[in-house]
């Protein structure tokens, strides 16, 4: 895609010839890593992809899909399907969310914005609650950017502060929420040294409380709000670093998925319940996983779940979420502008779009890949930019199971809808992603993160056929690693063991390249996937 100035028209690309069917594919969390029996994507049968990368350098490349290659802060930021789908929607590199507010915290710029000042006003009779995913995972937040906001928030006036943790379990081993907190307290108990009265008031796994994404399940962002706000849950505790050991005792816990609680003083009262006057910050930078909870704060009109009681506070997020609906209306650090990004070329020069996306409509287990090759991909944009040239399609998932049972989830659906709208003919880029790599992979369960492998193989089977029918141009890529490495190793790359003795599965995306393979009988001689795409890792 080559345009000039400021103008929406594109010139003609000097190597891709023009009104070819283009197919796209995002392989969610599909990296490339050392073949052995932790790589599910070299054990599964994945004819497809396998003929792809025999083709290599012609078919096949590989490109970075972490780090700064893809905006983040450090080359020890694996990846993740914001990035991923930012990047490869955009055709460019953004500074991203987190690397934004690292830089508004260490130029102490973050106190000096509307959205910190908006907050600072309840600084003097109100709490400020501090609500967001605790690890240093750094997909979704990161601990220390948490512990730079307290102690600046402190500084900058705010006497009491309640933060509302969600352990994490997926962007870090499962069990290691109980560091996390543990260092939190050790923070919380500093500040309260330095007469802050601060606490940790409530939590929950992140996967059953607040962080939905999609307008999935309003259950999971309502048993947060019972806990967050109103200062209910089934399950009580004087602190939190007991809270978790405790609620990690039950043989199925999971940090992803541990049920809600909240922290109570000795008379059994909620310690920090969010109440008018009130300052609120979501701390996550990433914006899928919390438009929903700022849907609830900010919204006068709400008609998603009972919210009992709509607390009159000043919310600000750590960014603002969703660039279309301005959600929150308040922001500490503005976001990434991701703005003429391809889907919006594609509108202004009359190019019709498909694009396929799966919904997991089912209770409290991993969400969506809803808006990543819709919301992601249009910049973090809700929403068509002309609804009469792009066709978005939402298949609805298994409802009730978690992915490792059903680990082919809907990628034949997908494909076949994608099939459908290549044969039609009347499209002409059409866009997936499958997600089974990816969700499957998050679930820790090798066997099953194997078998989605060979479905989501087999579903890019389906696509590339279509391809050679209508004699368009595929393009198969991922947006990070996941199912490529499912255990955790040392520096020279051996699996680490727990002291039982077990493998520690890794759960996370990794910092592994990804592929790309462009071919497909569109493509004029001599063009292939070495001359299009010269990045290589
Ligand atoms: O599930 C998610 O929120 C992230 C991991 O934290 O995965 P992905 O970036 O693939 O959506
Ligand atoms: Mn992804
Ligand atoms: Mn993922």
């Amino acid at each position: 895609m080559c345009s000039s100035g400021n103008s929406w028209k594109l010139e003609d690309h000097p190597k891709l010839r023009k009104g070819k069917i283009i197919g796209l594919v995002v392989l969610d969390g599909w990296g490339e890593a050392d073949p052995d029996k932790y790589n599910c994507i070299h054990v599964a049968e994945t004819p497809t992809m396998d003929s792809l990368k025999k083709g290599a350098p012609d078919r096949w490349r590989l490109i970075r899909a972490h780090g700064t290659a893809v905006g983040l802060p450090t080359e020890d930021d694996m990846g993740n399907s914001e990035v991923g789908h930012n990047a490869l929607g955009a055709g460019r590199i953004y500074a991203q969310g987190a690397k934004l507010v690292d830089l508004a915290l260490a130029s102490g710029k973050i106190y000096e914005g509307k959205g910190f000042r908006y907050i600072q006003q309840c600084f003097d009779k109100g709490t400020l609650h501090l609500i967001g995913l605790l690890s240093d995972g750094g997909v979704h937040s990161r601990l220390d950017q948490l512990q730079f906001l307290l102690k600046g928030a402190s500084e900058h006036g705010a006497k009491r502060i309640r933060v509302h943790i969600l352990t994490d379990g997926r962007d870090v081993l499962d069990g290691s929420s109980v560091g996390f907190v543990e260092k939190l307290e050790s923070d919380l108990a500093k500040l309260r040294e330095k007469g802050v009265d601060a606490q940790i008031a409530s939590g929950g796994g992140r996967m059953y409380v607040t962080m939905d994404r999609y307008e999935n399940d309003w259950g999971v962002v309502k048993r947060g709000w019972d806990a967050q706000v109103l200062g209910q849950a089934p399950h009580k505790f004087q602190n939190a670093v007991e809270a978790v050991k405790k609620l990690r005792e039950d043989p199925n816990a999971n940090d992803q998925y541990l049920p809600p609680f909240v922290i109570v003083d000795e008379n059994g009262n909620a310690v920090g319940p969010i109440v008018d006057g009130d300052a609120v910050v979501t701390f996550n930078f990433r914006a899928d996983r919390m438009v929903m909870l700022a849907k609830a704060l900010e919204n006068e009109d709400f008609d998603k779940f009972d919210r009992v009681r709509f607390p009159r506070i000043h919310y600000a997020g750590m960014l603002q979420y969703d660039g279309e609906l301005k959600l929150p209306s308040h922001y500490l650090v503005s976001p990434p502008e991701i703005e003429r990004t391809s889907g919006e070329y594609l509108v202004h020069n009359g190019v019709r779009t498909f694009a396929c996306r799966l919904i997991h409509i089912f209770l409290c287990s991993e969400t969506v890949k809803f808006g990543h090759v819709t919301f992601f991909w249009n910049g973090n944009r809700s929403g068509y930019f002309n609804s009469e040239m792009e066709e978005y399609v939402e298949i609805p998932s298994d409802v009730g199971i978690t992915f490792n049972v059903q680990p082919k989830m809907k990628a034949l659906e997908i494909a076949e809808k994608a099939r459908d709208a290549i044969l039609s003919e009347n499209f002409h880029q059409v866009r997936i992603n499958l997600p089974n790599g990816d969700m499957v992979g998050h679930t820790g369960d090798i066997e099953a993160t194997i078998e989605a492998c060979k479905a989501a193989d087999q579903a890019v089977k389906i696509m590339i056929d279509a391809i050679e029918q209508v004699g368009g141009i595929y393009v198969i890529t991922a947006d990070h690693g996941n199912a490529e490495d499912m255990v955790k190793r040392d520096k020279k790359g051996q699996p680490l063991f727990d002291k039982n003795g077990n493998i520690q599965i890794l759960t996370s995306h990794t910092l592994h390249p990804v592929p790309i393979a462009i071919g497909g009988p569109g493509l004029a001689e001599g063009v292939n996937s070495a001359r299009i795409c010269p990045m290589v890792v």
